[in-house]
């Protein structure tokens, strides 16, 4: 079954466009990778899926339309975006940044026990509650984020290169986490990555963004066995 279906998308920044019309789906419960390399539009198709620029064409999620250039209905309702450099709140404690990824939510009991959850799920959230978010480290922040994206109970999550400065032993342990919220709770996710290896590993379908169109779509594993993209993104 198809969660998210991206129909013939196009957008950019003022007159330029850099997606010229891409179409992909992502599945229930399935995680999907979009590898490119830079400047090739990736993050570009988050901002335009979760309404922070403008698009044309269309995006469904479970076939209802989302509205175009309405970041807070279309987050909040259905998907959850982990930006780019992760977007926490560095003066603010743990706690709050969890709060904060609640805020258009009213039942406040659930609101209460999703925080439990998440600071259970990833003990260190529990551990430095009190503190702000500015003095946790790369992959604590990162893990932070996707939390707090987690506290609006998406049903899909879109991340922006989740790995992005972080060591490899952490990126394993991160890629891991993710597989588990994937596979226990059946959130389906959307993962931009440069670096490939992982991302695929945990992925059931990849697809390759190039000068704003896809150009390779392909089940995750045959990807990975993909001799030109292992050349390209996977290190030979
Ligand atoms: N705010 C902006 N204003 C104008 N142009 C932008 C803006 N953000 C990105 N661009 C341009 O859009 C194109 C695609 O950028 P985008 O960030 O989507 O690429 P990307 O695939 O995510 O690459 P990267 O890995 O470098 O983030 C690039 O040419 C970039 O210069």
């Amino acid at each position: 079954m198809t969660l998210l279906e991206v129909k013939d998308l196009r957008a950019g920044y003022g007159r330029s466009e850099v997606l010229h019309g891409i179409s992909f789906t992502v599945g229930a419960g399935e995680i999907a990778v979009m590898l490119g390399a830079n400047g090739a539009g990736k993050t570009t198709t988050l901002r335009a899926l979760s309404g922070l620029i403008d698009r044309r064409g269309d995006v469904a999620i479970n076939g209802e339309k989302l509205p175009a250039g309405d970041a807070a209905r279309a987050v909040s309702e259905r998907l959850a975006h982990v930006p780019e450099g992760r977007g926490t709140f560095p003066g603010f404690t743990v706690h709050e940044n969890l709060m904060l990824g609640a805020y258009t939510r009213r039942d406040r009991a659930a609101v209460a026990q999703d925080v439990a959850y998440w600071q259970e799920f990833f003990p260190i959230l529990g551990q430095r509650a009190k503190q702000r978010a500015g003095t946790l480290s790369g992959g604590e922040q990162q893990m932070l984020a996707i939390a707090r994206a987690m506290m609006l109970r998406p049903q899909l999550l879109i991340l922006d290169e989740p790995s992005q400065g972080l060591a490899p032993v952490i990126v394993r342990d991160l890629f891991s986490r993710l597989s588990e919220i994937n596979k226990s709770m059946g959130i389906a996710m959307l993962i931009v990555e440069q670096n490939a290896h992982l991302s695929l590993s945990i992925a059931a379908r990849g697809y390759v963004l190039e000068a704003g169109k896809i150009s390779v779509s392909q089940p995750a594993a045959e990807l990975q066995a993909n001799d030109e993209i292992r050349r390209a993104y996977l290190g030979g």
